[in-house]
């Protein structure tokens, strides 16, 4: 079977790197201006890209002066996008600790419904103890006490959105019989975290479910993956941590009885883009150098769990570090920003450089054919089925890739020239759930997730 390259932009107001907001060109308040997030929407259609793709916290994060702070809730975001675009997949991040998944099941299958089929829910358990002062707690819950309302959380929301059958609908206007009561099904599920009896209150949406996505490292993140996710998203910073997350992560799919084809990894790249390998550099650098660096070391400091003044921004990191297991915030990135620096001995200020462009994505400065053979790189080396795109400036960063990297890895035959499908799922290359007769036919990707 020919492997096609997936391409996912993930937008982020003004760019992914913390000083985009500063350039001339910028938007300072594209945050909440939902035309320009519209546009980036377009822009990504016309590269043929599979989805685009928003992160999301339930929390205002850190400091209001560093960059534009504040965003929309992304499910409501996506239904305006929607509207202004017809094919390209529209994954959003929700929750599954400050949620119930009535609700979110709910939302998702809306948007599944609004987009005609093009809905994605990254799926995530909120690290860091901020959000959890939102939601009736004192901190956050620990990181495997998390992941395991995640997994239940996940089984009520399967079952939800299987509770109408395909053709529970009737809309037979002669016998004024609307829908087939024997075709809607209550769930009455009780577990350890949640009781909900069902049915949904919303009908089988086109692709059955939202594509499922998930993005986590660790032991836990990787074993809730490996279980239910269709598409996993990763910050790797170099080829062989990149393939050796891909094999674990393929094994572990397999392990469960799941076809790994059916989960595809996409690793993030924040490329700066420019016509020579020095003006890219120079745009690099004159991103770098609107960082201010008192922000970014705050920010780095509590990643640490360390004081500010712990980390003179010219000496390297402080010897005695945490061990992950110590860590209930995001494991997995904690670990590759201690080792980033450890591995390339950065000093303070050189790590937030780095981080400040893609906060532990990898980071990639090179002219359209340099982007283009590092994404095959990856491709053809088993790292990745694809790549989350995080331009560094918006909508600059993302028209570049379109019109200058996307026709390079189209020439090559990696990438598709037109949609095929018009789903999400079809664009993923992954079937759609069918639900009749009180059977599931989940497709294979899926079975372990809905036995
Ligand atoms: C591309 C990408 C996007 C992410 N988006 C979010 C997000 O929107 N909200 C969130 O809480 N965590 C987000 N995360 C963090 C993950 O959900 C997770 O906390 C992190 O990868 C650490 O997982 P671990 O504790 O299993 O190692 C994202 C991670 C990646 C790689």
């Amino acid at each position: 079977m020919t492997r096609h390259l997936h391409l996912n932009a993930f937008l982020m107001s003004t760019g992914h790197h913390e000083a985009s907001w500063r350039l001339p060109e910028s938007n300072p308040v594209a945050n909440t201006d939902v035309a320009h997030y519209q546009n980036l929407a377009r822009i990504a259609e016309r590269g043929k890209f599979d989805s685009i793709f928003f992160a999301d916290s339930p929390v205002l994060f850190g400091d209001v002066g560093r960059r534009p702070a504040g965003s929309l809730e992304p499910t409501v975001l996506l239904t305006a996008i929607a509207a202004a675009t017809s094919k390209i997949g529209l994954i959003a991040t929700a929750s599954t600790t400050y949620n119930d998944p009535f609700n979110l099941a709910r939302r998702f299958a809306s948007v599944d419904h609004v987009s005609g089929g093009r809905a994605g829910w990254n799926v995530v358990t909120t690290a860091g103890p901020d959000a959890a002062l939102n939601f009736n707690l004192a901190d956050q819950p620990a990181h495997a006490e998390r992941y395991d309302r995640a997994a239940e959380f996940l089984e009520v929301a399967f079952k939800l959105w299987d509770s109408w059958e395909d053709d529970a609908t009737l809309a037979d206007k002669e016998a004024g019989v609307w829908g087939d009561n024997a075709k809607v099904h209550p769930i009455d599920h009780v577990g350890r975290h949640f009781q909900v009896r069902g049915p949904l209150n919303l009908p089988r949406s086109p692709q059955g479910y939202p594509l499922i996505v998930q993005a986590g490292s660790s032991e836990d993140g990787k074993g809730l993956a490996a279980r239910y996710s269709e598409a996993v998203f990763t910050a790797q910073q170099t080829l062989e941590d990149a393939q050796a997350f891909y094999k674990d992560l393929k094994a572990r799919t397999a392990a469960l009885g799941r076809d790994p084809n059916g989960v595809k990894i996409l690793p993030g790249i924040v490329p700066v883009i420019g016509g020579t390998v020095e003006e890219a550099l120079r745009l690099e650098r004159e991103l770098d150098e609107l960082i201010k660096p008192e922000y970014a070391r705050d920010q780095l400091a509590r990643t640490l769990r360390l004081k500010p003044e712990d980390l003179p921004l010219d000496q390297q990191l402080p010897a005695d570090l945490p061990d992950e297991d110590e860590i209930e915030g995001a494991k997995s990135r904690y670990t590759l920003i201690v080792t980033l620096a450890r591995r390339e001995k950065l000093t303070v200020r050189e790590l937030i450089g780095r981080l400040g462009g893609g906060r532990g994505h990898r980071t990639f400065s090179g002219t359209p054919e340099q982007v283009a053979d590092a994404i095959q790189e990856w491709f053809d080396a088993d790292a990745a089925d694809g790549f989350n795109i995080m331009p560094a400036v918006l909508p600059s960063g993302l028209e570049v890739f379109t019109d200058q990297v996307v026709p390079i890895l189209q020439r090559r035959g990696l990438f598709r020239t037109e949609y095929t499908g018009s789903t999400l799922r079809d664009h993923y290359g992954l079937a759609r759930p069918v639900r009749s007769g009180g059977s599931l036919e989940a497709p294979e990707s899926l079975q372990a997730a809905t036995a």
